[in-house]
């Protein structure tokens, strides 16, 4: 079994003259969010649709969980499920109706069937025409049928467009459920550099068909800040899992830690709880993705 559910590497893409991908490499790892950002034109898009065979590279190797995509195509395609572009329902059907149609076509059980009525929190709108539907709600329809067949990787381009605030906070909420209940990782693109950093536990960036590396800023996007009832024996617990410039005394009270992944988010709460360090609050340190993205691709 392969570590990672997605390997792309060297991938190589032109449309005419127009060189677009030009070795694009990067990996994605089970139970990881990536969001993949970059500015108009940069290629997200067309990576994307290499994924998921909607077109095809020049050159470069893609595995979906170990699978090559250009030798096991069928291996590599059952492993994933893909939202690109707008989501392919059938608006003169209900719900209800898109779900069993796919459903039947792909031999889903009755039990996964139900659990998709729920994840889709449709409810009465079930039994609803899709073509009544707001944006949200075709999309949460759209994404229960994506992970119908519990895929182990989904590729979702641009989820946050077209949706009003209240659409982008469900859909978080939604991926976030998502990640608790299912065994997969998801890789999305958005412009919305907001919703990237709450969602995304990892970011890649992407500027005129070449992967950039993000900046170091991005990368403690995993700083927590822990209020905590004894600051001197948490920071000693934290040293045993965190290196000593990860760890920052912020108040009397609270230490701000830069952990690499959630486990280690876990690792340290677990510790401070069997120590019985009361934890009086902890925060994601939010930082300015707005003005770091200007900083990496320059004013857009
Ligand atoms: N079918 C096509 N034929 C010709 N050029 C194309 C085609 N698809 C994409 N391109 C070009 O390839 C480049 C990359 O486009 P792509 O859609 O992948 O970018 P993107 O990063 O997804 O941008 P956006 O955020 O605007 O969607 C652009 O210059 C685009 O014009």
């Amino acid at each position: 079994m392969s570590q990672f559910v997605l390997e792309v590497s060297n991938l190589n893409k032109s449309f005419g003259k127009k060189h677009v991908l030009k070795d694009v490499t990067f990996n994605v790892k089970p139970h990881e969010i990536v969001g993949f950002i970059g500015p108009n034109g940069a290629g997200k898009s067309t990576t994307m649709k290499c994924i998921c065979n909607l077109i095809f590279p020049d050159s470069g190797v893609i595995k979906v969980n170990g699978h090559d995509l250009s030798k096991d195509r069928e291996k590599a395609l059952a492993s994933q499920s893909a939202l690109i572009e707008s989501p392919g329902l059938y608006m003169d059907m209900t719900g209800r109706e898109n779900i069993k149609l796919i459903a039947g076509l792909r031999k889903i059980s009755k039990t996964r069937i139900e659990e998709i009525y729920d994840f889709t929190e449709l409810r009465d709108a079930l039994d609803r025409k899709a073509s009544g539907y707001s944006m949200g709600m075709k999309q949460r329809l759209a994404l229960g049928i994506a992970i119908m067949s519990k895929p182990r990787f989904l590729i979702l381009d641009e989820p946050s467009n077209g949706l009003d605030p209240t659409g982008i906070i469900h859909l978080r909420s939604t991926l976030e459920h998502l990640m608790a209940t299912e065994d997969i990782a998801i890789l999305f693109s958005s412009h919305q550099l907001g919703e990237v950093e709450k969602l995304a536990n990892r970011i890649i960036c992407i500027n005129q068909g070449r992967m950039i590396e993000p900046p170091s800023a991005l990368n403690e996007q995993f700083s927590y800040i822990f209020q905590v009832s004894n600051q001197a024996k948490a920071n000693a617990l934290a040293l045993t899992c965190v290196p000593k410039e990860k760890i920052k005394l912020i108040a009397e009270d609270a230490l701000r830690v830069e952990l690499s992944n959630h486990e280690q988010l876990d690792e340290v709460i677990g510790l401070f709880q069997k120590s019985k360090i009361k934890l009086l609050d902890v925060q994601k340190d939010v930082m300015d993705v707005e003005s770091i993205y200007k900083e990496v691709y320059g004013a857009l």
